[in-house]
């Protein structure tokens, strides 16, 4: 439970444990001044929460469903229908982890205009963009504009106009865009072996802009490939520890509870609930998903897939403080806008382990996000695209000898 959380009401009734005997300090990167920051320099943060960016690739999911639509877009669904959010939003996690610029621009450009709980900016640590709790969001572009023009356009008259607002909108997406992408080579991935990112299909049926592609005639999605040193691309590769989806996982979950009814005594050298040292990251190496029936080939998995589960709920904070040409070295990463230029530094929030026994809650939630979808969504799905896709699918071009 971090401190800095008091900038939202909802979170004043959550309860700290406060007998665990450990307590996190962390810098309030709103607010963040660090050697990279001047000080008294206006600092702009955006807070992204970008959910998973991959589609299950594991042989144990039963649905087909899910080899084409991803989850995020799914839970929008029933989120809506469960009163979570008012609208849907037009973000998928695919196009932001595409590497492909003009995905992860209409991926950010959604964001804005449905941040639920994705997206916040701040300035100088208050909140201007973004949802405070549920029922209370800012996401005025005008406003969102007033505020950022003397960051991109510092010498430049006054706001005025959509036209203003959105080449404002459009410079805060080009900035976000290009620091996703940077290098973070100071927070190194450690020793783990990589995940094929190739693995599962590159983009979501649901997603917006793969509709409109689609719409228009065109039916290759580009998706150019994360640059192996950024944040998306490190954040992809622990969220892909969930090599056998939660139906895959389940029953192994189910053996190691087994295991552990039969010998509770074994809960503590397992490490099921830490610590979270050398000897627990040693244990997370193994990438087979071969299942040779042992114990530890279960427990490997159900760790890896908590890493993955924390990984696909965490949030990225982007911290901006503007400077000048000659104020610029090369210690500090330097982000250009047009008419400005940025010193930032991207870091990761809430990556506290999730626990072992949410599971089960796991295995549910997906069932029921499924389900939803199936019966309320693909049911009554526009006919004219379901037509579309069977004629791309069904479009072979034959080559005959002349
Ligand atoms: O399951 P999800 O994908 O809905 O994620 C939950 C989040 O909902 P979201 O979909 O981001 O709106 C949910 O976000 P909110 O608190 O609703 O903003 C939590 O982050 C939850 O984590 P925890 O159980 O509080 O540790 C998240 O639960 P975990 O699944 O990460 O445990
Ligand atoms: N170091 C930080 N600097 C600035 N803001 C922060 C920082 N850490 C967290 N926050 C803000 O507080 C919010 C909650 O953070 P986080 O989810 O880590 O808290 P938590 O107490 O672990 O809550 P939960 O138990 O719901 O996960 C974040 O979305 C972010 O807006």
């Amino acid at each position: 439970m971090v401190a800095t959380a008091c900038n939202f009401k909802s979170r004043c009734d959550k309860d700290m444990d406060t007998l665990s005997g450990y307590a996190m300090c962390l810098p309030n990167l709103t607010r963040l001044q660090t050697y990279r920051f001047v000080e008294h320099r206006p600092i702009l943060c955006i807070e992204i929460k970008p959910k998973c960016g991959f589609i299950p690739f594991s042989s144990h999911v039963s649905q087909e469903i899910k080899h084409k639509v991803c989850r995020y877009c799914m839970h929008q669904h029933l989120k809506v229908a469960n009163g979570k959010w008012k609208r849907p939003s037009k973000y998928c996690p695919l196009d932001l982890f595409s590497g492909n610029k003009q995905r992860m621009h209409f991926a950010l450009k959604s964001l804005l205009q449905e941040a639920q709980n994705n997206l916040k900016i701040f300035k100088n640590g208050e909140l201007i963009y973004g949802c405070k709790d549920d029922q209370e969001c800012v996401s005025d572009w005008n406003e969102l504009a007033r505020h950022l023009k003397p960051f991109f356009f510092p010498s430049n008259g006054l706001v005025s106009g959509p036209h203003c607002t959105r080449t404002i909108v459009k410079e805060l997406i080009h900035v976000i865009t290009m620091t996703l992408l940077s290098s973070t080579d100071a927070c190194r991935a450690g020793d783990m072996k990589t995940v094929p990112v190739s693995q599962g299909r590159s983009y979501c049926e649901a997603s917006a802009f793969n509709k409109e592609l689609v719409r228009n005639g065109k039916h290759k999605l580009e998706s150019s490939g994360l640059p192996k040193d950024c944040l998306l691309y490190k954040t992809l590769q622990a969220q892909m520890l969930d090599m056998l989806d939660i139906e895959g996982l389940y029953p192994l979950y189910t053996r190691v509870e087994q295991y552990l009814e039969e010998f509770p005594e074994e809960r503590s050298t397992l490490q099921i609930d830490g610590p979270y040292n050398e000897a627990f990251y040693e244990k997370l190496l193994d990438l087979s998903t071969e299942d040779d029936g042992t114990i530890a080939f279960a427990l490997t998995k159900v760790q890896q897939y908590r890493i993955a589960m924390t990984a696909k709920d965490c949030s990225i904070m982007i911290s901006l403080s503007p400077c000048l040409q000659d104020e610029c070295s090369e210690q500090r990463p330097v982000v250009l806008a047009s008419k400005s230029r940025f010193t930032f530094s991207v870091s990761v929030l809430d990556l506290d382990l999730k626990p072992y026994e949410s599971i089960p809650h796991q295995y549910k939630l997906d069932g029921k996000i499924v389900n939803y979808y199936l019966k309320n969504v693909q049911a009554k799905d526009d006919p004219v695209m379901s037509s579309l896709f069977k004629e791309n699918e069904d479009c072979t071009l034959v080559l005959h000898k002349v």
